[in-house]
């Protein structure tokens, strides 16, 4: 299975942000461009939050994202946000993850409103690569806020739990596409 976008045109107002864009995306791969280009625009109109004003998409089915945004339930730790979303994944499991991506015994113990930026991100990555079901993955900017001993944790597991799933990853950071290794597309 791949994403197929095809010829895909949004213009907000007179201003054209994607203009006849084309890609396969047959298994994890990078996308850069400068800010502005549309990457965001693109993602959302795969998740379905934005609508195209022409072209085609298939084979976005049973997505899980990284949105812009964190979108954690902020009165859950998170750990229950992950396992809200991650089917058949255990506290225990939801645990381990993110104590691989740095979060202590008293993180684990908070909220999500009260994690910090670097934090919220950690959890709003794993969160989406733990969707076991999800056959495709939509990354937007998941190494927000992490200093670089962190992308490295956060890339290591996202080349382990992408697996071999199309996923378009939306990065401005070198390192982290250094360290992935991952065919880039630029916008
Ligand atoms: N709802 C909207 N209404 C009007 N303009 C919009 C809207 N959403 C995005 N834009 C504009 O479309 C362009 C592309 O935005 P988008 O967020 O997709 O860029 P991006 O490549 O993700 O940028 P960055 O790397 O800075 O996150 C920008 O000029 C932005 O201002």
């Amino acid at each position: 299975m791949s994403i197929v976008i095809t010829d895909l045109c949004k213009s907000f107002g007179s201003t054209p942000v994607l203009q006849r864009f084309t890609w396969t995306v047959e298994r994890p791969m990078v996308l850069m461009g400068r800010s502005g280009c549309g990457k965001t625009t693109l993602l959302r109109i795969l998740l379905g939050l934005e609508s195209a004003d022409s072209g085609t998409v298939t084979g976005v089915e049973t997505p899980a994202a990284v949105f812009q945004e964190d979108r954690l339930c902020p009165q859950l730790t998170a750990a229950a946000n992950l396992t809200l979303t991650g089917h058949g994944l255990t506290p225990q499991d939801a645990e381990r993850e993110l104590r691989t991506l740095g979060f202590t015994d008293a993180e684990l113990a908070l909220p999500a409103a009260r994690l910090s930026g670097g934090q919220k991100r950690r959890a709003a990555l794993l969160r989406a690569l733990l969707c076991r079901d999800a056959k495709t993955l939509l990354l937007d900017e998941p190494f927000t806020g992490m200093d670089a001993e962190l992308v490295e944790d956060a890339v290591a597991a996202t080349k382990r739990l992408a697996g071999e799933r199309p996923t378009i990853l939306v990065t401005h950071d070198r390192t982290a596409v250094d360290l992935l290794g991952w065919p880039v597309r630029e916008v």
